[in-house]
């Protein structure tokens, strides 16, 4: 027989959080309700994909040259009426949008925090029915309340965020976010329509026995990149190895595993793309700071990636992110001058 354990919902648990700061408002908190709102409409649409008109391309492309999918600008639509009806933020970045969108109605512009998002994450496994997300981003403004948000906003290192989080629509749809307080997640509890704590205090594991990449892509690898991957394949029971090799080719579903089994996700930069594919300030920044509140490590293979400076909206880095063992492993090989700090 079921039993009733007391189900702590998302708006709870952010209001019993503000308590931790004497000086909060509750407008993060609403915030965050207002992007649950906008996952769950998304999640209405991704759940039901092969019997609406959603599946497919939207036949148009994006500023990076992606093609568009019908979901992808869906999502994009539905967090921008969102966050731009709801009072709670000044500004958004989007992946699918070529710059960034000040809010100027007499509300907004009063609103202390800008969001950044990539509304779909994943888009090629949108027709195969494998899990796909949305990432999120927020940040406290540093331009002047009572006027637009301006570029600077945005334009702000991952180690300033206020809070970041993913939704992934898989075999349950959970939300997870981080402050500085943590990493938490929430199961969507259909039956109520409300995000359920179901998962507090996540830790990534610090060693890990999986390594996800996207391997079609080593011919460009650099020799140190190779050797890490020899390094994984290579049979030494001492040390659990050969490591399983799992890429489900959605960042939010890769790092959700890494998450919560442990590992390295890795999408280097390369001979063809110095920078790699992942974009910093919506896919890797949120991901490095949700990974790095469970107690996990994330770099370009040079740094931190949360104390990069943004330069552009949609600059692409390099990542390896997961357990620190395994990220400060890949940094040995690729001959990175020093390991992250613990
Ligand atoms: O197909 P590739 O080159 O391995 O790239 C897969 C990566 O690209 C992405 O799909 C990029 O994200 P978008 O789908 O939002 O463009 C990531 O989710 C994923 O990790």
């Amino acid at each position: 027989m079921a039993t009733s354990r007391k189900l702590i919902t998302l708006d709870e648990f952010t209001i019993q959080q503000t308590r931790e700061f004497p000086k909060a408002t509750g407008e993060l908190s609403a915030l965050l309700r207002d992007i649950s709102l906008a996952c769950k409409l998304i999640n209405k649409q991704v759940n039901k994909a092969g019997l609406v008109d959603i599946i497919g391309k939207f036949g148009a492309t994006n500023v990076q040259g992606e093609e568009q999918m019908k979901l992808d600008v869906y999502a994009d639509e539905a967090l921008i009426n969102v966050l731009r009806n709801s009072n709670d933020c000044a500004g958004i970045g989007s992946e699918e949008n070529d710059n960034f969108i000040a809010f100027e109605d007499e509300y907004s512009v009063n609103s202390k925090y800008v969001v950044l998002f990539d509304p779909l994450d994943g888009s090629s496994n949108i027709d195969v029915n494998a899990s796909i997300g949305t990432i999120f981003a927020i940040y406290r403004r540093v331009s002047p309340l009572g006027q637009p948000c301006t570029k600077e906003d945005f334009l702000q290192p991952g180690n300033k965020l206020m809070a970041a989080g993913y939704v992934i629509y898989g075999s349950s749809t959970m939300l997870v976010y981080a402050t500085r307080l943590g990493t938490n997640g929430f199961t969507l509890e259909p039956s109520i329509g409300e995000f359920c704590l179901s998962h507090p205090q996540m830790k990534c594991a610090e060693k890990g026995k999986i390594y996800s990449i996207n391997q079609g892509n080593s011919r460009h690898y650099e020799k140190g990149m190779l050797d890490f991957l020899d390094h994984c394949m290579e049979i030494n029971k001492e040390e659990g190895r050969p490591y399983s090799h799992r890429y489900i080719g959605s960042m939010v579903a890769d790092l959700h595993r890494t998450l919560i089994k442990g590992g390295v996700f890795m999408y280097p930069g390369d001979k063809k793309s110095p920078n790699g594919k992942l974009r910093l300030l919506y896919e890797c920044n949120p991901m490095s700071f949700i990974i790095e509140a469970a107690g996990g490590l994330s770099t370009d293979g040079h740094g931190r990636v949360l104390d990069i400076q943004p330069t552009e909206l949609h600059q692409r880095v390099p990542i390896f992110i997961g357990s620190k063992d395994m990220v400060n492993k890949v940094l040995e090989y690729i001959g990175a001058s020093e390991t992250v700090a613990e």
